[in-house]
């Protein structure tokens, strides 16, 4: 992300953001100006002249709070609408890019790097700003005093900005770490969450803690060793801080012994001070943190470029004919005879666990690059055609549903599919009327992904649903059917091969009458 970007977004309202900002740090190096005119009023015995300095003084802090208050407001809004706008171009990017990713790693980027990076970077321009200004309002006020106090001001600045330069490459080193041990310690508990269970029927849990004990204490190191770089850096400021005033006191109360300045300076230069080192011990503390980010936002940007919409074009294939495949998984090698399937033709693929069955899918899906052979697409008529890969109908062992209702995932949430008659035929075509029945809210009733309040077999029914809703002429079947009861499998391929689809079927445990619907068997051996 950028802070141009950020600003173009919204120029009007950024604008009135650093405007407010401005003047609230000139009201606030106001107060302390106020305050010295308060003391050599009172040294002059004024006591009106005092009153009225004291009333300035007030509304100079009072105005800049509000300033303040309607600054950090508004910046809040900006930045949540800037990173909703980038946590959408990266879902994007996830959408499209056509790579496989791993969800600790997506979820950690929509949310924490990308809430990491967006507010703690704006929100250190803004910081960096406002103390910027009032360093120039305080430092404009001492050069009206003396031009002595000015130019120790200056010496003291440039040596506090030079300070973070000294453990930039450290910070930046730091930050990367914990953001990659932020990564390693979710995907972790990703990989072991999803297992849980097994690990409760195993009594493996000691394993899990070890595991996720390792993977904890190492992002435990990488976030000590993050503070302690920005410690080194914040004592660093310190002791530049305490030297600079206690010096630029000295030299105050030098001058107005040799009256070249105002007493009253003597009670409003520690409000200068603090003004004046404190903001620029806070800038450089603002500088140093987004210096210190600038790799992981460069990375950030990367993930965020627009990657074109994968639409693919090609016609929907109906049959295919393979030559004689073979696939390398590293060192293993499968291989394949030359297959071809008809049009309308349906096919049933056996073979030993481990043969190569589901990868001969992923291959006809294109999820899996074979090192040899070719496959051929074919239409209704069985002419070769450029195919649209992503119309092949496919129900894996295991497929995933998504948080919405039953109809929505029948339809894939498209709006021109959800007809209330065509999703209950549909759903007698795959047994899943009774199912219907039973939840009180039929089609509407919501999928808890996590809960798994739909059973695997009321799954794999759902999302043969999909592949009639979507008309798939070419249907691969990878065990579809293996956690619904014999009867209604039975019925299910029946229906199915009634159909003009062509369909390719892998099943291990299928009866021998369900056997005899298809027209023929593949064996892989
Ligand atoms: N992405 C991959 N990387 C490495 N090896 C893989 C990969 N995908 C599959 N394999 C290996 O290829 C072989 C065939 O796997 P595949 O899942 O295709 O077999 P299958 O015939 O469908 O088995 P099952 O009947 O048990 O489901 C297996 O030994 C598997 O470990």
């Amino acid at each position: 992300m950028t802070f141009k970007e950020f600003y173009l977004r919204k120029p009007v309202k950024s604008s009135l953001l650093f405007l407010a900002s401005a003047l609230s740090s000139l009201l606030l190096v106001g107060s302390s100006y106020a305050l010295t005119l308060e003391f050599n009023a009172l040294r002059n015995r004024q006591p009106v002249l005092f009153a009225q300095m004291l009333a300035l003084q007030l509304a100079c802090l009072v105005f800049s709070a509000l300033l303040t208050y309607y600054g950090n407001l508004s910046l809040e809004q900006l930045i949540q609408s800037y990173l909703q706008q980038i946590r959408q171009e990266l879902a994007l990017h996830i959408f499209n890019d056509g790579q496989a990713h791993d969800p600790a790693q997506a979820q950690n980027q929509l949310l924490k790097e990308g809430d990491l990076l967006t507010v703690s970077y704006l929100r250190n321009i803004y910081s960096s700003f406002k103390a910027g200004m009032t360093v120039l309002a305080s430092g404009g006020a001492l050069l009206s005093f003396h031009w002595s106090l000015f130019i120790a001001c200056l010496i003291f600045a440039l040596v506090q900005i030079s300070l973070p330069r000294l453990l930039d490459r450290q910070l930046n080193h730091a930050n990367q770490r914990l953001a990659t041990q932020n990564q390693a310690y979710l995907k972790v508990l990703g990989d072991w969450l999803l297992g849980l269970g097994d690990l409760h029927r195993c009594l493996s849990l000691a394993w899990f803690k070890e595991k996720a004990g390792l993977a904890a204490k190492e992002l435990e190191d990488a976030h000590v060793h993050k503070s302690a770089v920005s410690a080194r850096l914040d004592y660093l400021n310190q002791l530049a801080y305490s030297l600079g005033s206690s010096l630029i006191l000295l030299l105050t109360a030098f001058l107005v012994i040799r009256h070249w300045t105002a007493f009253g300076l003597l009670s409003s230069i520690a409000s200068f001070n603090s003004d004046f080192f404190g903001n620029l011990q806070n800038a450089a503390d603002y500088l140093g943190e987004i210096s210190g980010s600038r790799q992981l936002r460069q990375d950030l940007l990367k993930q965020r470029e627009a990657v074109p919409e994968q639409k693919e074009a090609g016609q929907a294939p109906a049959a295919f004919a393979s030559s004689p495949l073979t696939v390398e998984f590293n060192g293993l090698s499968l291989a394949y005879p030359a297959i071809k399937l008809q049009p309308g033709e349906k096919v049933l693929l056996t073979g030993a666990s481990g043969r190569g069955k589901s990868t001969f899918f992923k291959l006809l899906l294109g999820e899996v690059k074979a090192a040899s052979g070719e496959i051929h697409y074919l239409d209704q008529k069985g002419q070769v055609i450029q195919p649209n890969l992503s119309q092949i109908g496919y129900l894996p062992q295991d497929p995933q549903l998504f948080p919405g209702s039953v109809a929505e995932n029948m339809t894939m949430f498209n709006p021109a599919l959800n007809d209330q008659d065509l999703l209950r035929q549909t759903a007698d075509q795959v047994n899943l009327s009774e199912d219907l029945r039973l939840w009180p809210a039929g089609l509407d009733t919501r999928v808890a992904v996590e809960d798994s309040n739909i059973s695997g077999g009321q799954r794999q029914k759902i999302v043969l649903a999909r592949s009639y809703l979507y008309h798939s002429q070419l249907l691969l079947i990878d065990e579809g059917t293996s956690a619904i009861d014999q009867a209604a499998t039975r019925e299910i391929i029946a229906r199915l091969l009634k159909t003009d689809k062509t369909i390719m079927f892998v099943a291990h445990n299928l009866t021998a009458d369900s056997r005899q619907l298809f027209d023929r068997e593949i064996q892989l051996d």
